[in-house]
């Protein structure tokens, strides 16, 4: 197991107060030593976790992409496939317990969200492009409801059931928000 996935697990199980690098170096059976050799202190190692959560993005995108759907299914397939992930990957899920606990000064985490509202803004506006978007929604404004949506439903999930239910959670938002996107 790598230093990244045992302290991400960790981070999602009991949060950052209750981790401490002893923990990780237990749980991935190496020493402190080996742990700071990778990761100087660790605020370094959640800095590493919160960024390899956004960094799972770029690639599901562009799986999703290629499977040549038109935009308004690649933003729904993708939105789906993130679901997955918030319920699945211990990766993402440290990430958002992360961003939620703030442990550490806020300019020294990546922000959150914005990537989120621009990739969406931007998929929303190809739907629009592509006559997929329903006559005046604004992609802005549309990106910003599902980003919001999206987070309150893996919170909830995360609070209510520990994640068992994300997905089906995230379908009944997505049925109810489609249906006033979709031209
Ligand atoms: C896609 C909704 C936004 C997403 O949900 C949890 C979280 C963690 O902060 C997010 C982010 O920062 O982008």
């Amino acid at each position: 197991m790598q230093i990244l996935d045992a302290a991400a697990e960790l981070f999602a199980a009991q949060g950052f107060p209750a981790t401490s690098v002893k923990d990780v170096a237990d749980r991935v059976g190496m020493t402190k030593g080996a742990v700071y050799f990778h990761y100087p202190t660790k605020e370094a190692l959640t800095i590493a976790v919160v960024e390899a959560h956004y960094a799972r993005w770029p690639g599901l995108l562009e799986a999703v992409q290629a499977k040549g759907l038109g935009p308004m299914d690649t933003l729904l397939e993708l939105l789906d496939h993130t679901a997955a992930a918030f319920q699945d990957d211990p990766v993402v899920q440290a990430g958002a317990r992360l961003q939620m606990e703030q442990p550490l000064p806020i300019d020294t985490m990546p922000a959150p969200y914005v990537g989120w509202l621009d990739l969406l803004e931007q998929l929303l506006a190809e739907a629009e492009e592509a006559g997929e978007l329903r006559a005046g929604v604004s992609p802005a404004a549309a990106a910003r409801v599902l980003v919001s949506t999206f987070f309150g439903t893996q919170h909830i999930a995360a609070r209510l059931d520990h994640r068992a239910e994300t997905t089906k959670r995230w379908s009944e938002a997505r049925d109810l928000l489609f249906l006033a996107l979709r031209a």
